[in-house]
């Protein structure tokens, strides 16, 4: 269970989250929506430790994130993805893939250099996690293929295979489906749904493509100027009038 409370960020004089509160319970889909500059990705930096809040608490499953440190967020069961591709085009999809279980290695730069047997077996367990994960984003076919290449939309699942590779608890997903066609939003929505179920995995969604926010999320938690202004079932935040005025007012 995620449990944000009385968060607030300050970038010199501008408060970029305001006493934000949220939770959310394992397996479960949060859908964090906003307009421009509501404070979203703040949100997010916080989770991964990028960002240092002036005030508030964020514990996953009982512990306080903000007393760890960023390399250690990791090994807490999070994961996330960014807004752009952080890929290595000339690697391999698999490799890239593998990329996102390196955190969990336990052997040293002198067992590797010694082919030590230990390091073999954390190499082979990655392997298969990495496979493991192409499988479920549904791209197993295309694990020898290197990055670079490869049509948009299925970078975006390779970067989504990585964040699983961690084997999260919590994944945060930022605009996963920008950049992607009409047909690839609605497999998105299938997958993640699939991947939250199967995996009783939490996600917390920052995403400009209302249709998937409102098909996926449980819940969905509404910013505007870094305070939170409606939380909810998605039909309900649909209908609030804060809502519906904060889109109007950021279209105008
Ligand atoms: N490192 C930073 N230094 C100063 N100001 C920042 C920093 N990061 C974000 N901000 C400001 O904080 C506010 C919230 O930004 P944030 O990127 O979290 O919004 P967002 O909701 O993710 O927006 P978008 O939907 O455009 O990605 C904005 O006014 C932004 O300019």
């Amino acid at each position: 269970m995620l449990e944000v409370a009385g968060l607030t960020v300050r970038f010199g004089g501008l408060t970029a989250l305001h006493d934000v509160e949220l939770t959310v319970e394992r397996g479960q889909v949060c859908g964090l929506i906003g307009p421009n500059g509501a404070g979203k990705t703040t949100l997010f930096n916080c989770v991964s430790r990028l960002v240092e809040p002036a005030q508030g608490s964020i514990r996953f499953d009982g512990v306080e994130l903000l007393d760890r440190r960023p390399h250690e967020i990791a090994g807490l069961g999070i994961a996330r993805t960014f807004q752009h591709l952080a890929l290595v085009p000339s690697l391999s999809v698999r490799e890239n893939v593998m990329l996102g279980a390196h955190h969990r290695g336990r052997s040293g730069f002198l067992a590797a250099a010694l082919h030590h047997p230990m390091v073999r077996r954390e190499e082979r367990a990655m392997t298969t996690d990495a496979e493991d994960a192409l499988e479920r984003v549904g791209l197993s076919h295309l694990a020898d293929h290197p990055a670079a290449g490869l049509p948009y939309g299925q970078l975006k699942r390779v970067e989504l295979a990585r964040a699983l590779c961690e084997t999260p608890r919590l994944l945060c997903l930022d605009e996963p489906a920008s950049g992607l066609s009409h047909g690839e939003v609605a497999e998105l929505a299938a997958l993640l749904k699939r991947l939250a179920a199967e995996l009783e995995l939490t996600l917390l969604l920052v995403e400009h493509h209302m249709a998937l926010v409102m098909q996926v999320s449980d819940q969905v938690v509404v910013l505007d100027f870094g305070r939170v202004i409606a939380a909810g079932p998605p039909r309900e935040v649909q209908q609030d009038a804060r809502v519906i005025e904060a889109y109007l007012g950021a279209a105008a």
